[in-house]
């Protein structure tokens, strides 16, 4: 489904298509063609402004980076920084997470990040979080076997959430942390929201979930 932009949102997107992808259904099985190489692909869901994914395009060139986000008043900020840092492999995409089997084939995706995901904490609302059954199975569809989610919050409530609904998945849960920031975690590159919480002393909580289809 596509989204309507903001005039102001729709010229800057437009203008940096190279970065910003208009019609990412088109590359679906295909995404070596827009990076020009078959290096593994990570996503990241509700990618904001994109500090995360810029940061990590930088530090690891050898992986394609694909952000999914929703508003595009938020995007133009992420596509800013991938044109001012000039990165060849940093993708973003404006699309609601729900669709992303239109964009992504089976097994074309590596790892999906999820980073400070909105918690919805209202029980009616649950279906809505990106740890849900439901998106789960979405990612499970795209990813590669065995691949991985790795996820980070600030909020207790969406991670105890996500915990159960990885393990009632059957995901195998690595790497947990309670206190990332007090961890011995290296190689941490923060988002925007998640500068914002730790600064004003906010915990953060991290955790591996791995899918366990492979074949044996
Ligand atoms: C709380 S912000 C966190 C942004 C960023 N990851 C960070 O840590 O700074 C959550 C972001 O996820 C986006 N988002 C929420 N649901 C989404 C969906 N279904 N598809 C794409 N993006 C979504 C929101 O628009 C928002 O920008």
């Amino acid at each position: 489904m596509r989204l309507r932009h903001k005039p102001w949102a729709n010229d800057f997107i437009t203008e940096h298509s190279q970065y910003a992808i208009s019609n990412p259904e088109q590359y679906k099985g295909k995404w070596h063609e827009i990076f020009g190489n078959h290096n593994p692909i990570h996503i990241e869901v509700g990618t904001g402004k994109g500090q995360f994914l810029a940061g990590m395009s930088k530090q690891n060139p050898d992986i394609n980076y694909i952000g999914i986000e929703l508003f595009d008043s938020v995007i133009v900020a992420a596509v800013q920084k991938a044109v001012d840092l000039q990165l060849e492999n940093f993708k973003l995409l404006n699309v609601n997470a729900k669709d992303l089997s239109e964009y992504f084939d089976g097994n074309e995706i590596h790892r999906v990040y999820l980073n400070f995901s909105d918690p919805w904490p209202k029980v009616r609302h649950a279906k809505r979080r990106l740890t849900y059954k439901d998106f789960l199975s979405l990612y499970e569809k795209i990813l590669i076997k065995g691949g991985e989610i790795h996820f980070k919050t600030d909020n207790q409530g969406l991670f105890e959430y996500s915990l159960i609904s990885f393990s009632e998945y059957g995901l195998q849960l690595k790497y947990l942390s309670l206190d990332l920031h007090n961890s011995d975690f290296e190689g941490n590159i923060m988002t925007e929201y998640e500068e914002k919480f730790s600064g004003k002393g906010q915990r953060i909580y991290r955790v591996e979930a791995k899918y366990m289809n492979e074949d044996i």
